[in-house]
């Protein structure tokens, strides 16, 4: 059995206090499913202190880099002395709107491991490239690009966000379908290399997933959890997502 995890990726949302509110209501969600957070960088020490000890918290992006002259960068090294299990590398906002190529995402992913933390590579096409059937082109030079860096066990140590960049906080879910169709094909690609990680690989479905429409992806056979934006903000709708997950 795979483990399922839920993770709440805010984007540049949230506050102390929103902290304070997860960390209240999180308490009974220490068992099931995997609960995870990943606040912006500077709310870190905070969650870390606060959040009862069976939920994971994870950073919303890595430097490719160890150390040195960059500005404004965080290093796989200061996540992990953070309190951080996660870092999201490749999410489709970064790739976009400051030009993360495959090969920098993969540096990343490279970076992440290598500082002990186990990266959720994001993958997805945009509307464009599903209109021109384009999804496992798209998805497979992602993936690609990782093995290439990584090497064929890549995702031994790893977790992979299928999230098709028309679903992302437009209030357009893939269907329960769609997103399977594209979660088995992610695993098949990842079996080719390796067929020990590709079986015990969580594969997450992000793009407005929400309290009402998650246990019908969860129950899908290769949806192994959820990266959740908008709904992670209310901490109400991210546990009801969560509970969700540890009935599915
Ligand atoms: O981008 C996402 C998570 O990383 C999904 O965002 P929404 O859940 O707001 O659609």
């Amino acid at each position: 059995m795979r483990r399922k995890i839920i993770a709440g990726n805010w984007k540049m949302n949230g506050d102390g206090e929103l902290v304070r509110r997860i960390a209240e209501r999180a308490a009974d969600a220490a068992s099931g499913a995997e609960l995870a957070v990943c606040p912006p960088f500077p709310l870190l020490a905070a969650a870390a202190t606060q959040l009862p000890s069976g939920v994971r918290l994870g950073a919303q992006d890595v430097s490719e880099y160890e150390a040195g002259a960059y500005t404004g960068e965080v290093s796989g090294a200061m996540l992990r002395e953070a309190g951080c299990r996660y870092a999201i590398v490749g999410h489709s906002e970064r790739r976009t709107l400051y030009s993360e190529d495959n090969a920098r995402v993969a540096g990343k992913y490279v970076a992440a491991q290598r500082a002990g933390l186990t990266p959720i590579l994001c993958i997805g096409e945009s509307l464009a490239e599903r209109d021109a059937e384009r999804t496992e082109a798209v998805v497979a030079e992602q993936l690609g690009a990782v093995f290439e860096a990584a090497g064929d066990r890549a995702f031994a140590e790893g977790v992979v966000a299928y999230e098709p960049v028309w679903a992302i906080g437009t209030g357009r879910t893939a269907t329960p379908e769609q997103a399977q169709a594209v979660h088995a094909f992610v695993r098949q690609r990842v079996a080719e290399r390796d067929t020990d990680s590709a079986e015990a690989l969580p594969i997450l479905y992000g793009g407005s997933m929400k309290a009402d429409n998650a246990a019908e992806l969860l129950a899908q056979p290769d949806v192994d959890g959820g990266l959740i934006g908008g709904a992670s903000l209310d901490p109400e709708a991210f546990l009801a997502i969560h509970r969700a997950a540890t009935e599915a």
